[in-house]
């Protein structure tokens, strides 16, 4: 059976009604999410708000108290061989083994994958200048998590997903990487990715979509480009907001005595009244 992500009719990652409590924390509340096909996703929201928890739901590390969670069609806690061959995944922690170096991990880690391209790894190591000759235990953060992301990318996944990957990394790193991860000379970057990050200008130039998530929900999924287009952020005196309008709002919050509407032009005839908002502000409307 070919259960790979490139199947075309499969959503490559789905949850679906995800709930998990951990010790007191409701962190996931009903939590739905569809990535389509070739999308690249960004998972945005504050910290705490529960976007490592859904990663490893979705990767199967950790099991929702209720709801399902699927990779490429197949149920995350029992991934097939195949879905796991085509997945990359790279945890917010770099999981290394210390006392192996770079090199000892590609040969050893990357032994694991069918499709494992060695001289690309070794590509992706020197695109990112990272020393493979040391030993994990001895790498800064960033080359840790540098190397994590060679491991992730070295047999050319078509799933990604990856948990902050780039947080430690200086900007030339970052550059790097961004280059590495969309610009495979081979033309086989992964198709379907979904990254965590708060790294907004970052977001801004690799994200097809955007997923704000709020209090254990996605509390705003679509294309990044069709939401610039249409959302707009409309601020009104008290007296001006009926409660039709107010009904129509994605989110609505108060500020200096001025309520901030955030209105969809697709929904909202009023939204062409309001302005544009970077993806900076439309973080902070959502989020405050
Ligand atoms: N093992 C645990 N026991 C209890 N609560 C936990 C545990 N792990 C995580 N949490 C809580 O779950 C919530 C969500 O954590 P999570 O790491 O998923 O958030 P996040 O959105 O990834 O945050 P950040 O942006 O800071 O990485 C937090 O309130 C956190 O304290």
């Amino acid at each position: 059976m070919n259960s790979r992500p490139d199947s075309a009719h499969i959503t490559p990652i789905s949850a679906t009604g995800l709930h998990l409590s951990l010790g007191a924390n409701m962190v996931l509340r009903g939590l739905d999410l569809a990535v389509p096909a070739g999308a690249v996703v960004a998972l945005l929201g504050r910290n705490g708000a529960g976007k490592s928890t859904l990663i490893r739901c979705l990767v199967g590390l950790s099991v929702p108290d209720v709801g399902a969670c699927n990779l490429a069609g197949c149920p995350s806690m029992v991934l097939s061989e195949a879905v796991r061959q085509g997945l990359g995944y790279v945890s917010q922690t770099p999981d290394l083994l210390d006392w192996l170096t770079g090199y000892e991990h590609l040969e050893q880690l990357g032994g694991l994958y069918a499709g494992w391209d060695n001289s690309h790894a070794l590509c992706l190591a020197a695109l990112l200048q990272l020393p493979l000759g040391v030993k994990a235990k001895n790498l800064s953060l960033g080359d840790q998590q540098k190397l994590s992301l060679v491991l992730a990318l070295g047999h050319r996944p078509e799933l990604l997903i990856l948990d902050e990957p780039a947080a430690s990394l200086d900007p030339i790193a970052r550059r790097a990487f961004m280059n590495a991860l969309f610009d495979d000379p081979a033309g086989a970057a992964p198709r379907t990715v979904l990254i965590s990050s708060h790294l907004l200008a970052d977001v801004e130039r690799l994200a097809s979509h955007l997923a704000f998530m709020r209090d254990g929900r996605i509390q705003l999924f679509g294309e990044r480009d069709e939401l610039s287009e249409h959302l707009r952020l409309l601020e009104c005196a008290p007296a001006q907001v009926s409660a039709e309008l107010s009904a129509q709002a994605l989110h609505q919050r108060w500020t200096d005595g001025r309520l901030h509407l955030l209105l969809d032009g697709r929904v909202s005839a009023q939204a062409e009244q309001g302005r544009p908002l970077s993806l900076d502000e439309l973080f902070l409307e959502l989020n405050q």
